[in-house]
């Protein structure tokens, strides 16, 4: 697609006057050639790290034992469980602490009316802001973090329209494009803001900031930014506030992470926030793993870059559509069912469910922790129900489990189960290669941005044949008992 492929050329162009950028044999993905080391300075800057540490190439995470590209943090020596690890001072971490000063003039007057434009979800590129000014400035006190940070990212904003489309999976597609239309978009809103701009109050020193350089920035933080505990709001909600932290943000992923980042004030030294600890004994030579959440593949490509063979926590989206159901419902050898025309006691459960009224959410998942989406699940298990009584003997967290066996009788869980399965043949029909096509198009040389498009559409279906194999074998257990 066109957006992606112009935010595809050189991601840095406009921000390398100061600092020009040299293409390395030694550390080719680093912002420099030989960027500063970032174990002494944060030492230097009154942070701890532990003795046992250090940066190294391809440390692998993801807990099945693979490596990958890119630097991780790794274990010297052995570390026992408990043990601190790194600890950072508040003046190391990179926030956007200004975001409300938008009245008046000065850097950081413009940085907030530049940050009032980005929305909410978008939350990544507000730091990234921050991050971009940073990195202009020739005195940035973050230089030798911002230095040490990678040149490029993996994320699809940066894929050729080729690889975009690679995906073939409708709602990343439209997340990936809805980024690109935004950075395409904020690249002209920043350009017009700073056109007349005073050279002191210019943000970037000046620099031109395009959307490549954006997304670089957008980026940068979506996958190296922590959320950490702010302020709680006098109704009790607690707020988050996004944080570069150095060092700290060299650890991979892991769904077993060997340690944790926790964030209270330090007792021995007031000024220490946050400080990662060991949480298992780390051997010698393993890397120091955090979990970045429960994620599924499509947050970790879309903010991070990469994709988690059997992620736990991956799932598929589907539109929750009357007429879609009947025709699942029909694959699967039902006859006449009224998924289109549900009886008025049926769509009272339905408007309950959020599947039906003006408040509903007719996006459904599959596949997941939950297997199958509660709501529908429950909404296949009433619209299914040969009678409005039985299903009023089960209360609404019934019907939406999966582990509540049969809650509507066998027959009905039968038919409820086999409308999923032909679900799942509807939505796997709809991706156009097949899986034993994509294994072989990955033993070939192919660009990492095709791989990666690859590795994740595989996933997806992988996914869905899970559910289906699932869901088959608890057909069959339910079929066996009914003929005992
Ligand atoms: C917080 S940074 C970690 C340090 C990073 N590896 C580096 O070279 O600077 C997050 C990035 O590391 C990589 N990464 C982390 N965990 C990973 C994993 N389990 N598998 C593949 N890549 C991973 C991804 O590129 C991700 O965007």
């Amino acid at each position: 697609m066109l957006m992606a492929a112009r935010l595809s050329s050189n991601t840095t162009s406009s921000l390398t006057h100061s600092r020009p950028l040299i293409t390395s044999s030694y550390n080719p993905s680093r912002l420099v050639q030989t960027p500063p080391d970032l174990i002494q300075w944060v030492r230097k800057e009154r942070g701890f790290v532990h003795k046992g540490l250090k940066i190294t190439e391809g440390a692998g995470g993801g807990g099945g034992g693979e490596s990958f590209g890119g630097l991780g943090l790794v274990a010297s020596e052995d570390i026992p469980k408990g043990s601190d690890l790194i600890a950072l001072p508040t003046h190391l971490l990179l926030q956007f602490q200004s975001f409300d000063s938008g009245n008046g003039d000065g850097v950081e007057t413009v940085l907030a009316k530049l940050a009032h434009r980005v929305p909410e979800e978008l939350w990544a590129m507000r730091l990234g802001l921050k991050l971009l000014r940073e990195r202009a400035a020739v005195d940035s006190f973050w230089w030798p973090y911002i230095s040490n940070l990678p040149e490029t990212y993996s994320v699809p904003i940066f894929f050729p329209g080729e690889d975009i489309k690679n995906l073939q999976y409708a709602p990343l597609l439209h997340q990936v494009n809805k980024r690109c239309r935004f950075l395409l978009d904020f690249e002209k809103a920043v350009t017009h803001a700073l056109e007349n701009e005073n050279p002191e109050d210019h943000p970037f020193g000046g620099q031109d900031v395009n959307a490549a350089s954006l997304g670089w920035a957008m980026s940068a933080v979506s996958s190296r930014a922590f959320r950490l505990h702010g302020e709680r709001l006098p109704d009790g909600t607690q707020t988050y506030v996004p944080m570069m932290l150095p060092l700290i943000d060299m650890c991979n992923h892991s769904f077993h992470p060997n340690a944790q980042i926790v964030q209270e004030q330090n007792k021995r030294n007031p000024d220490i926030l946050v400080t990662v600890i060991a949480e298992t004994h780390i051997k010698q030579n393993d890397p120091v793993l955090l979990n970045y959440g429960c994620l599924s593949n499509d947050f970790f490509l879309l903010d991070y870059g990469f994709v988690i063979p059997s992620n736990p926590y991956d799932s598929i989206e589907l539109r929750y559509d009357g007429a879609l159901l009947d025709a699942a419902s029909m694959a699967a050898g039902i006859q006449s069912p009224n998924f289109s025309s549900p009886a008025p006691w049926q769509q009272e459960i339905l408007t309950q469910l959020s599947l039906q009224g003006e408040a509903s959410l007719l996006k459904v998942s599959l596949g997941g922790p939950e297997m199958v989406e509660g709501r529908l699940l429950a909404a296949l298990r009433v619209l299914l129900a040969e009678d409005m009584e039985t299903v009023q003997k089960q209360d609404l967290s019934t019907l939406k489990s999966l582990a509540s066996e049969a809650p509507l009788g066998v027959a009905n869980e039968v038919t409820a189960l086999r409308t999923v399965i032909a679900l799942c043949v509807i939505a796997l029909s709809r991706f156009p290669t097949k899986i034993m096509e994509d294994e072989t198009l990955l033993k070939g040389d192919i660009f990492s941005s095709t791989e990666l498009s690859t590795q994740f559409r595989i996933q997806k279906k992988s996914v869905i044949i899970d559910v289906m194999k699932d869901l088959t074998r608890r057909v069959r257990t339910l079929l066996s008992k009914e003929t005992i």
